[in-house]
C-alpha cells in the first residue's frame, strides 16, 4: 500500500452520501482499495506513507466543470461589466495579443491557486490549448482541455480548419495520458455557424468526448440567435442534432420549462458559474428546476476575469445562497447539493465518474483533506454545511491526484508558487499597458 490516510470524518459521496466518522482511505498505485473505519480490519500491508487528518474532512477533489484557466493573467483587468461589452471592448482585445508562453504561465497560476483551494480536476476552454495540457501535467493536476473553435481566425491556429487539425494533433498526443483529456469546445452559438457546430459534435461524438460550449448565458444572447434564426440557443442547437450525454453546456441561465425538457429529453449536462452570472449580471440559471427534474448540474468558477477567483469553496457557498434568495426559499439548493455539483456531479458531466468525483474502492484517488481545526470550523454539526457555509478554499491541507500528494499544509510539491507569480506579474506590467504579455 503507498497511501494510509486516517483520522478523518469521509464523505464518499458515493450514490447513498454514506460519511464515515473517524474513516481511512488507502490506496495503491494511485487506486483506492478501501474506503471505511478506521479500526477496520487491519490491512497486512504496510503503508509507504501514513497521513493522519487530524479529525479533517476527507473527501473527493473538487471538479471545476468550465473555466478558462489562463485568464487569471486578466484577473480585475475589466470589471463591472455587462458580458458583450466586457468581452467585446475589452477581453477579446487583450486576447488577441495573447502567446503560447502567457498562456502556459497563466495556467501554472491557475493550477496553483486550484490545487491550493482542493481542486483537482478541471475542463477548460481557451486558446494555445496544448499548453493548458502542458501545464495542467506539469502541475500534476487532471483536466478535460479543449482549444476553443469559432468563426473568426484564432491568435493560436489561424482559420477554421487548422482548428479542428490542432484539435486532432491534441487528442493524438496526449490519448495514452493518465490524467489529460481532450475535448471539443466550441465557443457559443454567436460566434459559430451552424457547419462548425455541426462538424465539432461529430468529432466530440466519434472520439467520444465530452462537448463543451457556452450557452444561453445572457438575454441579448437568446435575442441574437432567435432573431438570426427564429429560435433560441438550445432549440438551434437540438434541431441541428448537436445535443446528446456528451454535451457540457456551460451557464444555461435562460432557458423556458420546455427546453430544460429538451435538456432531459437528450441528457444534457450543466456547468452553473453562478458567480461568473453575477459578476456580469447574466441572470439566474434554474438550478432547482434542473436538479428536481433530474438534470446533471456540475459547477465551474468560469474564467478569473469575471469570477474573479478560482475557489471551488466560494462557489458552493454562492450556488448555494444565490437560488436560496432568487426563489425565497431557504431549501432551495441544498448545502448537500451544492457538494454534489462540485464532486460526483462534475464528474458525470465530464464523462469521468467511473474514474473520480466519490471515494469509492477502484476509483483513482483524487483526495483532499479540509482542516476543521480553526475557529471558523468550530463546531461542526453537519459536515456539507461546514463545506459550503464556513470553510474556505485556504482551509484544504492536502490535496492528492491519481494517488500523489500535489499540496500539503498549502504547500505544492510540483510547483514553485513563487516562481509562477513572479512570471504572470512580468506579464500583467505589459498587459496593463496594452502591449500583451
Ligand atoms: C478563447 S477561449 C474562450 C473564450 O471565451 C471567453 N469567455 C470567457 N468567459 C466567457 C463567458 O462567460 N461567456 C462567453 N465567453 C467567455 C474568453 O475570454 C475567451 O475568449
Ligand atoms: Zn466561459
Amino acid at each position: 500500500m503507498d497511501l494510509l490516510i486516517k483520522n478523518g470524518m469521509i464523505l464518499t459521496m458515493n450514490a447513498g452520501l454514506e460519511v464515515i466518522e473517524k474513516g481511512a482511505v488507502r490506496v495503491r498505485d494511485g487506486i483506492i482499495i478501501s474506503v471505511g473505519k478506521d479500526d477496520m480490519e487491519p490491512s497486512q500491508e504496510v503503508p509507504t506513507r501514513e497521513i493522519d487528518a487530524h479529525g479533517g474532512i476527507i473527501m473527493p477533489g473538487l471538479i471545476n466543470s468550465h473555466t478558462h484557466a489562463a485568464m487569471t493573467l486578466f484577473r480585475g483587468l475589466a470589471d463591472d461589466l455587462p458580458l458583450m461589452e466586457w468581452l467585446n471592448d475589452h477581453i477579446f482585445p487583450a486576447e488577441a495579443k495573447i502567446t503560447a508562453d502567457m498562456v502556459y504561465r497563466g495556467t501554472l497560476l491557475a493550477c496553483a491557486e486550484m490545487l491550493l483551494s482542493g481542486t483537482t480536476c478541471f475542463c477548460d476552454m481557451y486558446l494555445f490549448e496544448e499548453e493548458v495540457a502542458k501545464a495542467a501535467s506539469k502541475a500534476g493536476m487532471r483536466a478535460v482541455v479543449g482549444e476553443v473553435l469559432y468563426d473568426f481566425p484564432s491568435p493560436c491556429y489561424g482559420p477554421l480548419d487548422k482548428g479542428f487539425e490542432y484539435v486532432k494533433t491534441m487528442m493524438e498526443k496526449w490519448k495514452a495520458h493518465p490524467l489529460i483529456t481532450v475535448a471539443v469546445e466550441p465557443h457559443a452559438t454567436y460566434t459559430c455557424a451552424p457547419e462548425l457546430l455541426t462538424r465539432a459534435a461529430d468529432m466530440a461524438r466519434t472520439r467520444q468526448v465530452p462537448l463543451v460550449i457556452h450557452v444561453a448565458e445572457t438575454r441579448n444572447e437568446v435575442k441574437l440567435i432567435k432573431e438570426k434564426y427564429g429560435k433560441t440557443p438550445v432549440n438551434f442547437l437540438a434541431d441541428l442534432g448537436i445535443l446528446g450525454p456528451n454535451v457540457v453546456a456551460c451557464h444555461s441561465v435562460h432557458l423556458t420549462p420546455e427546453e430544460r425538457a429538451v435538456y432531459r429529453k437528450f441528457d444534457v449536462k450543466v456547468a452553473h458559474c453562478p458567480e461568473s452570472n453575477m459578476k456580469l449580471a447574466s441572470g439566474v440559471a434554474p438550478v432547482p428546476e434542473f436538479l428536481s427534474e433530474g438534470i446533471c448540474v456540475a459547477l465551474g468558477t468560469d474564467g478569473c476575469a469575471s469570477n474573479n477567483d478560482l475557489d471551488l469553496f466560494q462557489e458552493m457557498d454562492s450556488a448555494a445562497k444565490l437560488h436560496k434568495v432568487f426563489s425565497m426559499n431557504p431549501e432551495a439548493v441544498d448545502a448537500a447539493s451544492a457538494v454534489k455539483m462540485a464532486t460526483i456531479n462534475g464528474a458525470r458531466a465530464l464523462g469521468l465518474d467511473e474514474s473520480v468525483g466519490s471515494l469509492e474502492p477502484g476509483k483513482k484517488a483524487d483526495i483532499i483533506v479540509v482542516d476543521t481545526r480553526s475557529p471558523h470550523m468550530v463546531p461542526m454539526y453537519n459536515p456539507y454545511s461546514q463545506l459550503v457555509y464556513a470553510a474556505k478554499g485556504s482551509d484544504v491541507m492536502l490535496s492528492i491526484v491519481d494517488g500523489k500528494v500535489l499540496m500539503e499544509n498549502q504547500a505544492l510539491t510540483t510547483l514553485d508558487v513563487d516562481q509562477v507569480m513572479d512570471d504572470v506579474l512580468a506579464m500583467a506590467k505589459k498587459i496593463a499597458a496594452g502591449d500583451g504579455g
